[in-house]
């Protein structure tokens, strides 16, 4: 079931240039989904649209069944967000400054702030002043705010931005763990390939605002559907594969086999059909070879 429905997202900022042109996309129950694209894709203009903070020049974001566009409250009551830079008041404490913006919008739970602080890990640093935070400890503050409300979904806007590489996997952490224990659903907007391919479950690819590709991180694709073939008689297998219905990249030599066909069925005609096989693999494509391979980048 969509908790978050794109629907026909359009925003123009300048004339002669669209920045998204009619995507549409869900966010899943449960899942963690990717937002990916160049500098410039979109990514941000549909987080901005989705926190109600950009008004689209069509469509509209609908979270939990109410429009953001028409019935802001509602949607927005169900979602938490890392949304740009965060910004705390560096001479207060961190659980100081969780209970002033929490009173911002009316609204403060002791206990609750406790056991978020706990859950982000920073129930032992709470009494200090943010000003001695590191980066990290700042993004996991900014998380536990997030959390607060007790939100059925969180948009992190490049989260691990800046970290280093012991930040990053703390946070990777963290998000998985929400996502594992409390059934937490999460739109990640990275540009970090390596990051959403150990984070999520599905991706959005965009190029130039328009969506290139929605569907399972394909690392993570659990049918096997592309092989390599190493082989001296290459015509005779061309001709095999081609018989098969499977497709064969003229310049990796990748074959890619239809649905009705699996990797140990096509090896087994191309043996029967006196094909010297040298070597037969299984071919994962990373997330990068995908992404770069659809962006044209
Ligand atoms: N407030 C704005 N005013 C004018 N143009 C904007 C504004 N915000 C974004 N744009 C333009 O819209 C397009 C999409 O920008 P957006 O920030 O959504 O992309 P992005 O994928 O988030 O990029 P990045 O990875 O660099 O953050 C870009 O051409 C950008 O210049």
């Amino acid at each position: 079931m969509a908790l978050i429905e794109v629907r026909n997202l359009t925003k123009r900022w300048r004339a002669d240039r669209l920045a998204l042109d009619d995507v549409s996309f869900d966010l899943r129950q449960g899942e963690i989904l990717g937002l990916l694209g160049h500098n410039g894709a979109g990514k941000s203009t549909i987080l901005g649209i989705t926190l109600g903070m950009v008004r689209p020049d069509g469509g509209q974001v609908v979270i939990g069944g109410h429009s953001v566009q028409d019935d802001r409250a509602r949607a927005l009551g169900q979602i938490g967000a890392i949304y740009e830079a965060a910004h705390f008041y560096d001479y207060l404490t961190g659980w100081q400054n969780l209970r002033v913006l929490c009173s911002l919008s009316g609204w403060w739970d002791e206990a609750e702030a406790k056991r978020v602080l706990k859950l982000v890990n920073l129930e032992q640093r709470a009494g200090h002043k943010t000003k001695t935070y590191s980066h990290g400890m700042r993004q996991r503050l900014a998380l536990a705010q997030a959390l607060l409300p007790r939100p059925k979904c969180l948009l992190l806007d490049e989260p691990t931005d800046g970290l280093d590489p012991e930040g990053i996997r703390e946070f990777r952490e963290l998000v998985l763990k929400l996502r594992a224990e409390f059934g937490m659903t999460i739109l990640l907007n990275s540009h970090l390939l390596a990051e959403v391919e150990q984070m999520c479950d599905r991706c959005v690819i965009l190029k130039q605002g328009k969506k290139m590709y929605e569907g399972i991180v394909p690392s993570q694709q659990k049918k096997q559907t592309v092989f390599q073939l190493q082989t001296r008689d290459a015509t005779k297998a061309r001709e095999v594969i081609r018989t098969a219905g499977a497709t064969q990249d003229p310049t990796t030599n990748l074959i890619e086999l239809p649905s009705h066909i699996v990797g140990h069925e096509l090896l087994q005609q191309l043996v029967q059909a006196g094909v010297r096989v040298d070597a037969w693999q299984p071919h994962k494509p990373t997330l990068e070879e995908f992404y770069l391979g659809l962006t044209g980048a």
